[in-house]
């Protein structure tokens, strides 16, 4: 295993201050302290080569599990190995094989060509000449951006600029790239040839590659394995088409009425998911196809039914409405 996780937690203390003199003037005396729990007891293992999805959604701890991954974050508590290091001990060897680049955060200098910042890179990394010329070469290629070498950074569009900083974060040929929305901000044109690049790079270099994203096409096509996180926890570790299964083989029942009906009537039937006029969405167990139908049939002005599968989006939209509680007060 390249990524060990066992039991890792990560809690921020802060004081609570809320708005107005008043309360200013009451801090100085007596301080509330606030604690996040941002990530709780997460344990997880990662093979060489996988390439790995974060998902959750905001706040859920994706970029403070990314981040002490990295080394930049100490846990409270918990344990990791990174090919044997514990990321934060910050060893040189440990800094020499792992990547990170934040799709929100620039790490280029802004205001020099990106071939500055690049040579920069090599010259921390110690990459020696030749194989400098031939990886920059080839990343270059690859992303079609030979051509903006000298072009100030600050000159460059965010899809450009994302090009750079892939190259930046590769130049010392890593095995293992995390990955924090890399794609956040760019057209779907450029998102697609982001994700082939990666997919090409991590068949090519079998480069272990941790992501989060928000976009779904990102995590569906990119990871074959897909890690589920809300409030802090793992709620889904696997393949996406999995995710159905593991919420019970639940379905979806839609129907068209011919007139509304109270929301009562509806609610005695089984779970309501939305409900509009004379639309209705149901979510209800495989098991109780029969019963369900039946009973909707037989009470309910029906002039339209189907039953699908959950799709892969509001599966996972259900899985982030399960999980704890976000805040505790000291
Ligand atoms: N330095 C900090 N001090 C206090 N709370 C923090 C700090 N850093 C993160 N948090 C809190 O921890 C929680 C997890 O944050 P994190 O950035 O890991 O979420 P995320 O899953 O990456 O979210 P997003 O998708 O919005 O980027 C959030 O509620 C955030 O407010």
């Amino acid at each position: 295993m390249i990524i060990e996780v066992d039991g890792l937690s990560k809690s921020f203390t802060y004081h609570k201050k809320e708005l107005g003199l008043k309360s200013s003037i009451q801090n100085l005396f007596r301080r509330e302290m606030q604690t996040k729990h941002a990530v709780s007891d997460i344990s997880f293992s990662i093979e060489e080569g996988e390439v790995v999805g974060f998902l959750g959604p905001n706040g859920a701890g994706k970029t403070t599990t990314l981040k002490m991954l990295s080394g930049i974050l100490h846990p409270t508590s918990g344990s990791a190995k990174v090919f044997g290091y514990t990321p934060w001990e910050r060893k040189n060897e440990f800094k020499r094989q792992f990547s990170i680049v934040m799709g929100q955060k620039n790490q280029l200098w802004w205001d020099l060509p990106a071939n500055e910042s690049l040579f920069l890179n090599k010259c921390i990394y110690e990459v020696d000449d030749v194989e400098y010329a031939r990886t920059l070469g080839e990343l270059t290629e690859l992303l079609d951006v030979k051509e903006l070498l000298k072009v100030q950074v600050r000159r460059l569009s965010l899809g450009e600029r994302m090009k750079m900083e892939l190259i930046a974060a590769l130049i010392h040929k890593p095995r293992i790239l995390l990955l924090d929305e890399p794609t956040i901000g760019l057209d779907i044109i450029s998102q697609r040839k982001i994700r082939e690049f990666f997919k090409y790079y991590n068949r090519d270099k079998k480069t272990t590659i941790v992501l989060t994203s928000h976009y779904m096409n990102d995590i569906e096509e990119m990871c074959d394995r897909s890690i589920i996180i809300n409030h802090g926890r793992i709620v889904f570790d696997g393949g996406l088409n999995e995710v159905n299964e593991r919420l019970g083989h639940k379905k979806i029942m839609k129907l068209v009425l011919s007139e509304p009906v109270e929301e009562w009537v509806l609610n005695q039937v089984g779970e309501v998911k939305e409900f509009k006029d004379t639309h209705v969405k149901f979510v209800f167990e495989q098991s109780e196809i029969k019963k369900m139908s039946r009973w909707v049939l037989d009470h309910l002005p029906v002039i339209d039914f189907t039953i699908e599968d959950i799709p892969i989006e509001e599966g996972i939209a259900l899985l982030y409405q399960s999980g704890g509680e976000k805040h505790e007060t000291a």
